[in-house]
């Protein structure tokens, strides 16, 4: 039996996913399993009983990533299951902007109750004609799940759509349409583009990479939308440049203390992935992706970890050990193995940056001192008798 502790609401569609011996706990300490979505881990202790973090979703800037990876708790995100979601309201945001919707549902609003009303609104409308966005330039920072869903809706309205990535792979570039045009540079895209929309993770390298210097590139009177992260962009540089009207309105799906006080900006809750549909596919991917580590020791789409999928266990039991990806790891865990005429029917071994993971599948079950030697190799993180423990 595991026990599954959510730190966040989570879809009833992705709990009703959990197999029969996944117990939902309110007790995190024995949860092996956390599901978690916007919720700030960064201060957190875990218990010695959690063994993975799954985050309904994509970005894991509310997550230790590295100081879990050293605790040897492989943290997971659900990519691109919520990406229709967010560029949906992306295409929102670029409507808002473009046809001057909100401030002409208030003004009409303050005239409720006048009987002449129907009257009033006609001859009132002028104040909030807008512009079309077919034909309009639109520049799209990021090209990811979102980044590319956002550029071919865009390119499918008659925008005439840029994007930059400069880390966009093989597989990624194929998603995109090819009327997109390539950006090479941030300045290049900034220069161009009549609405800009930035859909990147934050990590700790990129705070405020829309700063005075890229905002000073962009057109006057550009549109900024960020569904992203806050911090991505510099505020307090983004507030003098709707002051000074540079930049004509500012689309931000994070509220803070100062992006409230911008009068040009459109503050959304984090709605992005606030939909139904979004809420289930993360919270079933997340789920699946739990089961799939804790049942199986597999790993898919980790963000810590390498990915590693042996399927289904075979042999008398498998093993798995994360470990720092150092040499001679495999030597000294087959050399354990081999003192103890254990076969090993399969293996596999992934790294990633600083971290490694070994799975096996073995004709024997280990004793205890055969796992207390494993566990003593040096850069041995954690081992794990998946099954036959
Ligand atoms: N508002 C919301 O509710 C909501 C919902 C989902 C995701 N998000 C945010 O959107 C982000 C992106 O999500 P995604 O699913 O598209 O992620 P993703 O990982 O699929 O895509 C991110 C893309 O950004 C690119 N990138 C990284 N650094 C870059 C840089 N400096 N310049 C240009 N491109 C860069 C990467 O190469 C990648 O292609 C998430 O990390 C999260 O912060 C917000
Ligand atoms: O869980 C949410 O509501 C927001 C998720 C979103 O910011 C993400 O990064 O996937």
């Amino acid at each position: 039996m595991f026990h599954i502790y959510r730190k966040n609401a989570i879809s009833e569609e992705g709990l009703k996913s959990l197999l029969p011996h996944f117990a939902l706990t309110d007790e995190q300490e024995e949860a092996e399993g956390i599901l978690v979505r916007s919720a700030d881990m960064h201060e957190e202790k875990l218990g010695a009983a959690t063994l993975a973090v799954a985050r309904a979703g994509a970005g894991v800037n509310n997550i230790p990533l590295e100081r879990f990876a050293e605790e040897g708790v492989v943290v997971f995100n659900t990519p691109g299951a919520n990406a229709n979601s967010v560029k949906e309201l992306v295409l929102c945001g670029l409507l808002l902007a473009a046809r001057n919707v909100l401030p002409a549902v208030e003004w009409l609003r303050e005239k409720q109750g006048e009987a002449d009303i129907a009257k009033v609104a006609e001859q009132g409308k002028k104040q909030f004609v807008g512009t079309e966005i077919r034909g309009k330039k639109l520049g799209v920072i990021g090209l990811g799940a979102i980044g590319a869903e956002v550029a071919n809706a865009a390119v499918a309205l008659g925008m005439e759509v840029y994007g930059y990535d400069p880390y966009l792979s093989v597989n990624g570039a194929w998603r995109i349409t090819k009327e997109a045009r390539h950006a090479t540079s941030l300045e290049e895209l900034c220069k161009q583009c009549d609405y800009i929309t930035i859909h990147v993770p934050l990590t700790d390298k990129n705070p405020g990479m829309i700063g005075e210097k890229e905002i000073a590139a962009m057109k006057e009177g550009v549109v900024f939308l960020n569904f992203s992260r806050d911090k991505l962009v510099d505020e307090q540089a983004m507030g003098r440049a709707l002051e000074s009207g540079k930049v004509r309105l500012y689309v931000t799906d994070f509220a803070n203390p100062l992006s409230m006080t911008f009068p040009q900006a459109i503050v959304t809750p984090h709605l992005g992935a606030s939909t139904e549909e979004a809420e289930d596919h993360c919270a079933v991917m997340a789920v699946k992706e739990l089961m799939d580590y804790l049942d199986n020791g597999n790993i898919r789409n980790s963000v810590n970890y390498p990915d590693c999928d042996m399927g289904v266990p075979v042999g008398a039991q498998r093993i798995a050990l994360l470990h720092k990806n150092v040499p001679n790891m495999i030597g000294q865990i087959s050399s354990v193995l081999a003192k103890q005429n254990i076969n090993i029917d399969n293996m596999t071994n992934k790294s990633r940056g600083a971290y490694a993971y070994t799975l096996l599948d073995l004709e024997t079950r280990l004793t205890a001192e055969d796992e207390a030697a494993l566990r003593a190799i040096p850069g041995v993180i954690r081992f794990r008798a998946v099954t036959g423990g």
